[in-house]
């Protein structure tokens, strides 16, 4: 490790674009296959690792739905969270805010509270075991109509308490965020924050969408808008928070290298970029090694650095007071490693 990996792993930052489902490691994979007597089309978790080479999104989304196929239980749910935040908690990661498909389970037949109540189970043990906070977000899949969106809104309803917001995931290209304008307005009549993946592989008029029709509060990813500089300027005039994930963009073949990843280039035009993992299992890498790469492959230095782990906390959802004191962290964590 370089004195600029250890000086990573410790700044304190906050996860805000992570797949929950996709923080399925091989391993855990094969032990929840055991477990419910479910069949899959891998012989070792070395034959699982290989599969993972994708030339698109939707290479990457067909093994990741036929990955998630293994989670059956409340149990199940509680040991893929409680093995994501030991990870995350070993990264100086301190505040979490998970995305999680109901849909991608629910249509299998599984009950939305046990996928819930295993989530929030872990939640809570990650508080007491790592001092960790964690928020819940709930993403419906574009791909599946409008009205299924609806559906899985009614079914949340007992737990809307610990809902803290709505997110919008899968095949972009072709499922615009127009398409869920109506259910992100439900939504946010229920006192709900607004999330959606736009500009991944989507052009730039699906983040105008984003932010005109559905009124997000944050934009996932968000690279493509960088080919609209009317659009740049007003991301970074509104201060909108775009969770950047460099090593699912490399994976993703959103950009061709990390030599030429964009992270520092956002930070430069005053977007509030983040580095998050969004599916750590399938892309190589947890936060720390998001951050790490993306660091050597662009050179960054520790003010780039810093910034980044400032915007984690500005950009989250958490409180403001807790916010300041997140804030206050990083700098006494800064000075005392200047
Ligand atoms: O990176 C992603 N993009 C879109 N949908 C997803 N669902 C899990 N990961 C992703
Ligand atoms: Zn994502």
């Amino acid at each position: 490790m370089t004195d600029l990996d250890t000086f990573i792993t410790g700044l304190p930052k906050a996860e805000l674009h992570l797949h929950i489902e996709g923080s399925l490691e091989p391993e855990l994979m094969f032990e929840l296959a055991g477990r419910n007597g479910v069949e899959i089309p891998f012989a070792s978790v070395e034959e699982v690792r290989a599969a993972y080479a994708f030339s698109n999104l939707q290479d990457f989304l067909d093994i990741y739905y036929a990955g998630a196929n293994v989670l059956r239980t409340r149990q199940d749910f509680h040991d893929l969270a409680a093995a994501y935040f030991a990870r995350a908690a070993a990264d100086g990661v301190v505040h979490a805010e998970i995305m999680f498909d109901p849909q991608t389970h629910t249509d299998r037949g599984i009950a939305f509270a046990e996928v819930i109540e295993g989530l929030l189970s872990a939640m809570a043990e990650a508080e007491a075991k790592h001092g960790m906070t964690s928020k819940l977000i709930l993403s419906f899949l574009r791909h599946l109509p409008e009205e299924a969106a609806f559906e899985v809104l009614a079914m949340a309803e007992p737990w809307l308490d610990r809902i803290e917001a709505v997110g919008l995931d899968s095949s972009e290209v072709g499922h615009p965020p127009v398409k869920f304008a109506q259910v992100f307005e439900a939504a946010r009549a229920k006192g709900l924050k607004l999330t959606a993946h736009a500009g991944e592989e989507g052009p730039p008029e699906y983040v105008y969408q984003a932010l005109d029709v559905l009124h997000v509060d944050r934009i996932d990813h968000g690279n493509r808008a960088l080919e609209a500089p009317v659009l740049v300027d007003r991301l970074a005039e509104m201060g909108m928070t775009l969770t950047v994930c460099p090593l699912s963009n490399l994976k993703l073949c959103v950009v061709d290298d990390l030599a030429n990843h964009p992270i520092d280039r956002m930070l430069a035009l005053g977007l509030k970029a983040t580095v998050n993992s969004d599916d750590p299992a399938y892309f190589g890498g947890y936060i720390g090694d998001n951050f790490k790469a993306v660091a050597k492959a662009r050179g960054l230095d520790r003010e780039e650095i810093v910034q980044l782990a400032r915007n984690s906390f500005t950009g989250s959802f958490l409180p403001p007071d807790a916010i300041a004191t997140h804030l206050e962290k990083i700098e006494t964590y800064v000075a005392a490693h200047a």
